[in-house]
């Protein structure tokens, strides 16, 4: 699973060496705050908010706390002080549960006083809409770095950093399985900016002036939620068949024309894109990333996390 080599820069916990670690951190969702924060199709139960997320809450805090302090330092060294945004970027393969894991977070985090402002944004806003992704002919290859407008993305997090007001991120939909024409998400000097997407640990391609730009420049600490490769095709073609039920049934859902497909046609027609798209740019793009990451979250069946694999 992990090569040696990898399994040297980082210190190894298993579920319950991690999940003592939360030092009696209080469990502060209840079960009706937890329904708010399940995606679609989802069981993620109170056992894993506690043992797997609620210590990594803690440290993230730990590890903003410091930044704070550190900050405060240079203030005084300076004479004056400015906010800065501590931000964390979530990374992994599609379907692994990044976004999941970046909405529990952020429901953890904003519950520590020292920041009370923590906002979310996912880097499938800043896909090419479908109508440049056909133009370039990259249909097909939606996810992979080139389907990226780098350029806003990395212009919105310099925002952001800098302390900008009312910043503008785009939006995705997987219904429409466009960018929404018209709709934002509006990011206002937040304490903590979560960034996630399976993009925010790659080097992206060279921009017209020849110059490669790395989102991970901007973050203060970074996440790569992981899987076995089996286990992830099973996590999409279930979110798949889930989809089916709901949102493709939706007429502006550009999945319309599957959602009287049987079940096992369902299943082959996911399989097909998973194996032909995602599958592929996990093994050409996402899956290397994972050791550049400050944590990487290991999960089994049912998302369960096995084993959690924190830095030196
Ligand atoms: N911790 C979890 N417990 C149970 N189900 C989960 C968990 N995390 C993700 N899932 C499910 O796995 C699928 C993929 O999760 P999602 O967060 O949409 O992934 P991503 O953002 O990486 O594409 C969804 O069906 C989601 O409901
Ligand atoms: C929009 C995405 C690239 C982003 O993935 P996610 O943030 O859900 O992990 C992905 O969901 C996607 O649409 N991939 C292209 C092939 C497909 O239809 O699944």
């Amino acid at each position: 699973m992990f090569e040696e080599q990898q399994l040297r820069s980082y210190l190894t916990f298993d579920r319950p060496s991690w999940s003592r670690l939360r030092n009696s951190v209080p469990l502060t969702l209840t079960e009706g705050e937890l329904q708010g924060l399940r995606g679609i199709n989802e069981a993620i139960s109170l056992e894993e908010v506690r043992d797997t997320y609620l210590p990594l809450s803690r440290l993230v805090n730990l590890y903003v706390k410091s930044r704070q302090d550190r900050r405060k330092v240079t203030g005084e060294f300076l004479g004056h002080s400015h906010k800065i945004p501590f931000f964390i970027g979530i990374a992994g393969s599609v379907a692994v549960g990044k976004s999941t894991t970046a909405r529990i977070l952020q429901a953890l985090l904003d519950r520590w006083s020292e920041h009370p402002k923590v906002a979310l944004v996912t880097t499938d806003g800043f896909l090419y809409p479908n109508a440049e992704l056909k133009k370039r002919d990259i249909m097909h290859r939606k996810g992979f770095p080139e389907s990226y407008d780098v350029r806003t993305l990395i212009k919105f997090m310099a925002d952001v950093k800098a302390g900008q007001r009312q910043v503008k991120a785009p939006v995705y939909s997987h219904v429409t399985y466009d960018i929404m024409p018209n709709q934002h998400r509006v990011v206002d000097q937040p304490d903590i900016l979560i960034l996630e997407g399976l993009n925010v640990l790659q080097a992206n391609p060279t921009d017209d002036a020849g110059v490669r730009r790395f989102v991970s420049d901007y973050l203060d600490f970074s996440i790569y939620v992981d899987a076995e490769i089996e286990q992830l095709e099973q996590w999409y073609i279930q979110r798949f068949l889930t989809f089916r039920k709901g949102a493709f049934s939706d007429p502006n859902s550009y999945f319309n024309h599957y959602a009287n497909l049987n079940d096992e046609e369902a299943v082959r027609v996911a399989r097909e894109i998973w194996r032909s798209i995602n599958l592929v740019n996990l093994k050409d793009n996402i899956l290397h990333t994972r050791n550049k990451a400050d944590l990487i979250l290991h999960k089994g069946a049912s998302h369960r996390m096995e084993q959690v694999l924190l830095r030196h």
